[in-house]
């Protein structure tokens, strides 16, 4: 059964910003992306906005009428709007104002799958909430009229109904940040012990919907140590909210990390980047980032812009970076062509994932040695481990022992050294 679709107006305030346009489109995606009709769109031009109702007065009747005319649900706002503002343009309009941090908030909130994505989503909800208790309309008649089955409340109650409310959003904050503090200490713990196995970690980052979890999935198919731990791949904003890490073995026994992660977007919520700050945190531990870009989308060098502060305001500085341009297949672009360590690609064609992987591996085994050591017979364990944890180049038998020439990273090199006869870099 088809569920018939809210409708919503989506109104804009250029102060003259370039990335104006961009952002309008994008609002009405993320307003697609929760199911909801854009049946208008407003746009007005200012120095600065309105401290009452951010728009000006001219502009707000206009909005009144257009929502009148075509009776909507909801009006949507391009930007972060204060709690007394969301409540005058309520009044004015008539109608449920959300801002573009309520709209991606509503996003997070029906994506997130695992129990720590939901309390990060809830955590930047509750934090969002808490200046806004007392904002909007549908509260506001729940406080008229008494949700305890009161005919009236006085201006005194409704006053400390509020403050009650406050006190419980508070405590519901705090609940959920130990909880997470928990989840969180056990994946340090394992990002510590994968730490201590000096395998060199990769990130996938960069704009929603710009094709790494499919990227993701394209290496875990050839070289995952599970080749059937895939993640969702979906055309939609916001497919992915959690950070999955998987383990690639290459055919030469060289190892890797590899990590998917929540996609930006443009004005991403403070408080979502906040509360996903651990979740984001793989990539402030890798040793090498990939950004992918989507190079058929013609605002790509924003998503680009905005992906560059994203990874500033989670702390992500100084991380080597490749930069990879994806879906060049819809584009109409020739590929794999590579520029430097820089890449145009199509993540489902093979060639381009060879040329990625030739890229990822040059970038992250350059601590590698090649040695040749010779081990008495008595030394089995050391042959084993060389041969299952080693890239061994050549293996020989000689009256002392067994002579085997290997690729491996430098630091291994020492708990070996007694039985090195020669190292090249
Ligand atoms: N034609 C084409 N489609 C692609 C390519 N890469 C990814 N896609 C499609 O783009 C859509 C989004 O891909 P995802 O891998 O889910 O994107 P993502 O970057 O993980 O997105 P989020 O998880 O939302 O951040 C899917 O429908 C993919 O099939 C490509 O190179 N060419
Ligand atoms: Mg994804």
């Amino acid at each position: 059964m088809e569920i018939e679709k809210q409708t919503a107006i989506i109104i804009g305030l250029n102060l003259d910003n370039e990335q104006f346009e961009y952002s309008m489109s994008e609002l009405a995606a993320l307003a697609a992306a929760n199911n909801l009709e854009v049946v208008d769109r407003l746009v007005q031009k200012l120095d600065h906005p309105d401290k009452a109702t951010y728009f000006g007065k001219g502009k707000v009747e206009e909005l009144a009428t257009t929502a009148l005319d075509h009776d909507v649900d909801m009006i949507i706002v391009n930007d972060e709007l204060s709690p007394s503002q969301i409540r005058n343009l309520e009044k004015k309009t008539n109608t449920k104002i959300i801002d573009r941090t309520g709209l991606i908030l509503e996003i997070f909130a029906n994506r997130a799958r695992t129990h720590e994505a939901k309390l990060q989503v809830q955590l930047a909800k509750l934090q969002y909430q808490l200046p806004r208790l007392h904002t909007s309309a549908s509260q506001r008649l729940d406080q008229q009229t008494g949700s305890g089955g009161g005919s009236f409340t006085n201006r005194g109650s409704g006053e400390s109904q509020l403050e009650l409310n406050r006190r419980v959003i508070e405590k519901d904050i705090s609940h959920i940040k130990r909880e997470l503090k928990d989840i969180q200490k056990s994946d340090l713990t394992q990002r510590k012990q994968r730490d201590a196995k000096n395998i060199p970690t990769v990130a996938l980052v960069g704009y929603t919907n710009a094709g790494k979890s499919t990227i993701m999935n394209q290496l875990v198919q050839r070289y995952g140590e599970n080749h059937d731990k895939q993640v969702m791949v979906k055309n939609m904003l916001f497919a992915t909210l959690d950070t999955s890490v998987r383990k690639l073995v290459f055919p030469d026994n060289k190892t890797m990390l590899l990590s998917d992660t929540v996609g930006f977007v443009s004005k991403l919520p403070h408080q979502l980047v906040q509360a996903f700050r651990s979740t984001l945190s793989e990539a402030a531990n890798a040793d090498l980032l990939v950004q992918v870009v989507d190079e058929s989308d013609e605002n790509k060098d924003l998503m680009m812009q905005t992906t560059k502060q994203t990874l500033k305001e989670i702390g992500v500085e100084n991380i080597p970076m490749i930069t990879v341009f994806n879906k060049a297949d819809i584009a109409g672009e020739s590929r794999p062509q590579r520029a430097g360590d820089d890449l145009i690609m199509a993540a489902l064609e093979d060639d381009s994932i060879d040329e990625l992987v030739k890229i990822i591996r040059e970038n992250s085994y350059s601590n590698y040695t090649t040695a040749t050591f010779v081990i008495p017979f008595d030394k089995g364990d050391i042959v084993n481990y060389l041969n299952s944890k080693t890239n061994v180049l050549s293996t020989d038998y000689l009256p002392e022992g067994t002579k085997i020439k290997a690729e491996l990273p430098s630091d291994q090199l020492g708990r070996l050294k007694d039985f090195v006869v020669e190292e090249e870099k």
